[in-house]
Formats: structure tokens, C-alpha cells, sequence
């Protein structure tokens, strides 16, 4: 069984922290996915359970808090400390023991990127803070924050819950993430008991549907701007 698990995680692509960083030739990035436990409620109905937090960057994709480390300068960690600083503005000290996995970035990532390139090693941290703590991260991500605005155009939540009308996660899952930055948040999910396997697998599977929906609405809007072309 454990030998099973083992080629499971290797056929995965995931790499041991120390394996990733055998990549002297890799540039390497580290994000943070931060999260609290809540008890608030949406509409005082919708138990939130969680916050966790991701932003809107500057390309308009949706990802985790951090960036490119050089490990010849600091250690992972370090460099993802000092990235957390400057997007939200506030020490968050990130350690070895909130690394959760290590791979290298899937080919389209980030989207333009040069064939020319090194390749990318992500690394990947999942850290627990209390409720007043992410509150704080907020407050002071759009308000002191040196990349606010610029790198960072805001933090989002997560929302966790499905409404009756089918809102929440499915919605969430189906915008468009930088690199692997959706399938860190769901092995996330499934890792850390944020949500059930049947929970994911029946969002996702809206998220695609919504996804077709999405190409029919862009197909009009687009045809809108032809129709506005042919009046000028
Ligand atoms: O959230 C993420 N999950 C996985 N990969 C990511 C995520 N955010 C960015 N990336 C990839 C693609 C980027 O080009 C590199 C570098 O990250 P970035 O945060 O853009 O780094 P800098 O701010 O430029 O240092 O990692």
C-alpha cells in the first residue's frame, strides 16, 4: 500500500523539498496558501468554515501570495518571508514545516514565458493563523502594502460553500489561475479537511460546465465589440 502511495507521488510529478532543490539550474518560486478556521456565517446561513486567502495579480489570474527566491542567496522560506512582506505588507515568518509540496511548473506557466527560459520549480507552503490574524493580513494588504495596486490588485477569500442557486465554489474554481495555482488549492482542500472528495469532485465538474457557458458569453461579447467596430 505504501509502495502504491509512493509511485502515485512520484507518477504526481511531487518532488521532496530537498529533491526540488537539487535543481541548481531551476528558478524557484515559493507561495503561501494562509488560512483560519471561522465560524461567521454568509447571509447568517452559509457557514464559511475556513478563509482562506488568494489575490487578484497584476496579469488578472488568480494565485497564491509569494514569488521567485534565489536559494543561492537565502533559503526558501526566507525569500517567501520577504515576498509576503512586501504583498502584504506585514511580517508572516513562513518555516520548513509549512511546505507542503514541490514540482515543477506545468509547461504553459506562467502563460507567455520564453522557450528560452530555465525551468520553474514551485514550491508550495500551507500555514494556519488565527481569524483576527487574516483579518489583520487584509487590512493592511490594500492599505500598506508596497505592491498593492501594482503586483497585487487585491486579496480574495475562497468561498467554500455551494449555494441553493449553485454559487460559491464551483464559480470560484472555474476563473483562470496562474500555473498550478488551482490544483494546489484543491489538493489543499482534500489535504487539510477543508473539503469533502465528493464536495470537490461536484464542483469541479459545475466549474467545467460553467466553463462552456463562459466561452458562450465571451463569443457574444466579443461579437458586441464587431458590431461597434462597424458603427465607427
Ligand atoms: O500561486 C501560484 N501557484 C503556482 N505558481 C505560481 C503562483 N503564482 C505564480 N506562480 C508561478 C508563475 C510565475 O511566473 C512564477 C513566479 O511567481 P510570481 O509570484 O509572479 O513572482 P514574482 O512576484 O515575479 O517574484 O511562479
Amino acid at each position: 500500500m505504501i509502495k502504491r502511495n509512493f509511485l502515485l507521488l512520484m507518477a504526481s510529478g511531487q518532488l521532496s523539498r530537498e529533491e526540488a532543490l537539487e535543481c541548481t539550474r531551476c528558478r524557484h518560486a515559493c507561495h503561501v496558501m494562509l488560512y483560519s478556521d471561522t465560524k461567521s456565517q454568509l447571509f447568517g446561513k452559509f457557514p464559511i468554515r475556513h478563509i482562506i486567502l488568494m489575490q487578484m495579480r497584476f496579469d488578472g489570474l488568480l494565485g497564491f501570495p509569494g514569488g521567485l527566491v534565489d536559494p543561492s542567496k537565502e533559503t526558501l522560506e526566507e525569500g517567501l518571508t520577504r515576498e509576503l512582506s512586501e504583498e502584504l505588507g506585514l511580517p508572516l515568518p513562513i518555516s520548513v514545516e509549512d511546505h507542503v509540496e514541490s514540482c515543477f511548473a506545468p509547461p504553459s506557466s506562467p502563460p507567455f514565458s520564453s522557450p528560452f527560459s530555465s525551468r520553474l520549480m514551485l514550491h508550495f507552503y500551507v500555514k494556519k493563523i488565527e481569524e483576527e490574524q487574516i483579518r489583520e493580513v487584509e487590512r493592511v494588504a490594500a492599505s500598506t502594502a508596497t505592491d498593492h495596486g501594482q503586483e497585487v490588485l487585491g486579496m480574495v477569500r475562497v468561498p467554500l460553500y455551494t449555494m441553493k442557486s449553485g454559487g460559491g465554489l464551483a464559480h470560484f474554481l472555474s476563473h483562470s489561475f496562474i500555473g498550478n495555482a488551482r490544483s494546489q488549492l484543491v489538493s489543499s482542500l482534500l489535504r487539510f479537511n477543508m473539503a469533502s472528495l465528493e464536495e470537490l469532485r461536484k464542483a469541479l465538474t459545475r466549474s467545467q460546465e460553467i466553463h462552456s457557458q463562459n466561452a458562450e458569453s465571451l463569443r457574444a461579447a466579443l461579437s458586441l465589440t464587431g458590431a461597434q467596430r462597424k458603427q465607427l
